[in-house]
């Protein structure tokens, strides 16, 4: 039986819509049963529509903490920072009242602000009630990048680390991100992705293609720990 389910659309405004009503809902039953909810979100581009619509979903965002599966790490002044996509597209609006835990601390270094980092996604409430993953045509997803030099870390099922530094050639700057046992660790999960080819890589991974063993993404796809729910828009 497969853990993943696909939800195509044809446009992404459409996309970014339903994943929006889907996760308020899922925060708001989190609140109404515990009190709180708690979300990780990625960064890169894809996301920004759909934390656009979040933003104006009507529930109670005082009782909702955010949180990243990856951060690059640079200052949240840079654009290039999750940190920064995430306070000008989802801290906004209703969702201004949320409360966001960074994993950026202001260190030299990821090696460096990593006690920190580990500290404040240790003092989360778990399970997480949401995660929304994003993924890369070079198969990563979070900071899992292909050759990453703490990938089998981040990937051991058995792992006890919550947060680890990240260095790929695909990188770019160095990274920190959320260990896979933690991503799993969740009530609901999602990948939002767009375009063909990142369509036919998944499908790859599904079909268990050899090629595909690879794609760092394999982990989040083909695991029975927590059904996945797959996002497409062209
Ligand atoms: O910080 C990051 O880079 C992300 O969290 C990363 O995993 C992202 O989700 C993918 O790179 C997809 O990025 P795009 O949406 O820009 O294609």
């Amino acid at each position: 039986m497969s853990n993943v389910t696909t939800h195509s659309f044809t446009n992404c405004n459409a996309q970014a819509v339903a994943l929006a009503e889907r996760v308020a809902a899922q925060l708001r039953e989190a609140i109404a049963a515990r009190g709180h909810a708690v979300i990780a979100v990625s960064g890169g581009s894809t996301p920004r529509d759909f934390f656009a619509r979040l933003s104006r979903e009507a529930l109670d965002w005082a009782q909702v903490t955010i949180t990243l599966v990856d951060e690059r790490w640079v200052p949240d002044t840079d654009t290039r920072s999750n940190a920064k996509l995430v306070e000008t597209t989802l801290l906004q609006n209703a969702a201004r009242a949320a409360r966001f835990v960074p994993l950026y601390t202001g260190a030299p270094t990821p090696e460096a602000g990593l006690a920190e980092a580990d500290a404040r996604i240790a003092a989360l409430p778990v399970p997480f009630d949401v995660v929304v993953l994003g993924m890369g045509e070079d198969g990563h997803t979070a900071s899992f990048f292909p050759g990453g030099d703490h990938l089998a870390a981040a990937l051991d099922p058995q792992g006890t680390a919550k947060v680890l530094p990240m260095q790929a050639p695909g990188a770019g700057e160095p990274r920190i991100t959320l260990t896979l046992p933690v991503l799993l660790d969740t009530r609901a999960l999602y990948l939002l992705v767009s375009g063909e080819k990142k369509r036919d890589l998944l499908a790859d991974v599904r079909l268990g293609l050899a090629e595909a063993k690879n794609y760092p993404v394999r982990a989040v796809v083909r695991q029975d720990r927590v059904p996945l729910a797959v996002y497409w828009c062209p």
